[in-house]
């Protein structure tokens, strides 16, 4: 088991009728029961490919300010789609000129990240917001690419596995995730002197739980950083290192209502790594690189508590909820 998560294996899943498949499905569900996260292995998403999605994303965040701005986030909150600069985020105003970025920089806002959200590339209500393709060639393809690499192994294996472990017919959740509504977001936490993060002045990213269906999240090799609450003891936080070849999977709050709490959606956040024992001056947190891929469910669908999540000593304990509501209420409330 590398770090504290379990590890899922899908060697072996293909299309789920085997009697592995199901023994698959049983160790994702309970690795979500128990934990809430894992490490998953054998995706079948490249390797290359997501290493070469992590060179864009570097190449991205390091074009100048005013290029990234061409591709804005709109103003809506729920409109998660394009750049948003450092300290956006937690925050109502824009703070897009130097002086105000200089402002952050020196502590204001304790969310040090900038990101770009995509997704899908046909959606006429939430259209993607992309660079000019002068600016940043290729990219806009390699993106999308790697969007549906993720969505690939979300349709053909992640959710099958999911129904089966949970007792459901193997294609149950399809329906609800036929719409394409899910995000791809490219994350960069800038490096900063060790001092500002042991101060409290900086943060990564704090505590929260994220509120789709699920998560699937890539971490660069090189930072680390991610925490995931102990099960066990609430309140205290594990070390989850990122562990070459595998991608880690979360439950969002979304799916946890569904199952009735019977699956964890789990508080996680991103600190910079603890100071290693050689480095008593100032030293410099890395910069960190992740891409997290959320995967939301149909807008317009309405769902009851799952088959099997609920009984006569285990009565429901939620009403059916649409769920773009849902979702929509939780995305204005971030932004
Ligand atoms: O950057 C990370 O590893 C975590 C990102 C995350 O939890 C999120 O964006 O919801
Ligand atoms: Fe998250």
């Amino acid at each position: 088991m590398p770090g504290s998560l379990p590890t899922v294996d899908f060697e072996g899943f293909k299309d789920g009728t085997s009697k592995d498949a199901l023994e698959i499905g049983q160790k994702l569900f309970e690795a979500c029961r128990d934990v809430g996260f894992a490490y998953l292995v054998n995706t079948g998403i490249p390797q290359n490919q997501i290493d070469g999605m992590f060179d864009w994303s570097m190449k991205l965040f390091a074009l100048p300010l005013e290029t990234k701005l061409k591709a804005r986030h709109p103003p809506e909150g729920w409109k998660h789609r394009g750049y948003s600069g450092v300290g956006r985020e937690q925050v109502s105003q824009h703070v897009f000129d130097p002086d105000e970025l200089q402002a952050i920089r020196t502590g204001k806002f304790p969310d040090f990240k900038e990101s770009f959200d995509l997704g899908n590339e046909d959606s006429e209500i939430l259209s993607n917001v992309w660079l000019p393709e002068e600016d940043f060639p290729d990219f806009r393809n390699h993106a999308i690419d790697f969007y549906n690499s993720c969505r690939e192994f979300q349709l053909s294996t992640l959710l099958p596995a999911l129904a089966l472990g949970l007792g459901l017919p193997i294609d149950f959740f399809h329906d609800y995730h036929s719409a394409n509504a899910n995000q791809l977001r490219l994350l960069h936490y800038p490096g900063a002197p060790t001092s500002v993060f042991e101060s409290g002045e900086k943060g990564r990213i704090g505590a929260h739980t994220d509120f789709g269906t699920a998560t699937l999240l890539f971490q660069d090799d090189d930072c680390g950083g991610l925490e995931v609450e102990s099960p066990s003891q609430p309140g205290t936080f594990m070390a989850v290192p990122p562990v070459a070849g595998t991608v880690i999977f979360n439950i969002g709050d979304f799916l946890m209502r569904w199952s009735n709490d019977t699956l964890k959606s789990t508080l996680h956040r991103v600190r910079a790594p603890p100071r290693k024992d050689e480095d008593s001056g100032d030293g410099i947190v890395k910069d960190r690189f992740s891409m997290a891929y959320f995967m939301g469910a149909d807008y317009d669908k309405t769902i009851d508590c799952l088959p099997g999540c609920f009984s006569p000593l285990r009565p429901k304990r939620y009403e059916p909820i649409n769920a773009g509501n849902y979702l929509n209420k939780r995305l204005n409330a971030t932004y």
